[in-house]
């Protein structure tokens, strides 16, 4: 399990994050949905090094992850699609997919067949550039490469962000997947409602920097939550 206590973070005198505590189970999806600008992206990138908390702690299966840099976290199983996605534009997307390999031992640097199963556009498009490929295929990609680094949990900012319909459905059946034959614990964050209610085992509900409220999915539906989730 995941678990964050108490975690603020600050970028320069602005507090982004304010006393957040969360629990991410393996073997579930947990959703962290919140408008713009309410600290979802600052969250996931304290949990996966790319910004140090000011204090609070990050723990993963026992390990504390507090000072330890990305590659580190990636060791320990933290894997990571980000916002934007972030794939590199003239790298192939077997290249791009190849970049996983780094917090790996040579024994297991291998492309899971899986990746392909859950998204065949990417094996007919393995020799293609990156930059050349559409959002949705892009975001397929980011997946695939976070799943080449055998990740214990998956932590995706948005992953819906900019997508159209029907590649968001084989998103939602590929993170439903990896939860029932993995086992892994799945974090994201979401601006998308609807997304989030089929998804999700656990939903938190963020606004300005603070958890909210949290519960099964059905406490989307509440009008308190509508009143953090309405712009
Ligand atoms: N590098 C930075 N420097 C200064 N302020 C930042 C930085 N990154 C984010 N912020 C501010 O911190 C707050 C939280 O931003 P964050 O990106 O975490 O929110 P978010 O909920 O992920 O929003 P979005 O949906 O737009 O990604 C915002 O007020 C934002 O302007």
């Amino acid at each position: 399990m995941l678990a964050v206590r108490n975690a603020n973070l600050h970028y320069g005198a602005a507090q982004a994050l304010r006393g957040i505590s969360l629990d991410a189970e393996m073997g579930k999806i947990t959703c962290v949905l919140g408008r713009n600008g309410v600290g979802k992206s600052s969250l996931l990138r304290a949990i996966t090094g790319q910004h140090a908390l000011s204090s609070g702690t990050v723990t993963f299966n026992g390990v504390a992850l507090n000072g330890m840099a990305p590659y580190g976290r990636a060791k320990q199983g933290v894997g990571y699609v980000p916002q934007g996605r972030e794939i590199f534009p003239l790298l192939t997307v077997k290249e791009n997919l190849e970049t996983g390999y780094a917090p790996l031992s040579r024994g297991e640097r291998l492309i899971p067949e899986d990746i392909f199963n859950l998204f065949p556009i990417l094996r007919s498009m393995l020799g293609r550039r990156g930059g050349d490929l559409s959002g949705g295929q892009q975001q397929q990609l980011a997946i695939g490469r976070a799943m080449v680094t055998r990740p214990k949990i998956l932590v995706l900012d948005e992953p819906t962000e900019g997508i159209q319909p029907s590649i968001i459905k084989d998103i939602g059946r590929a993170i439903r997947y990896l939860r029932d034959s993995t086992g892994m614990a799945i974090l994201l964050v979401e601006q998308y409602l609807d997304f989030c209610r089929e998804l999700a085992d656990h939903v938190y509900i963020m606004d300005r920097g603070e958890i909210v409220a949290d519960g099964a999915a059905d406490i989307l539906d509440t009008a308190d939550a509508r009143r953090h989730l309405t712009v």
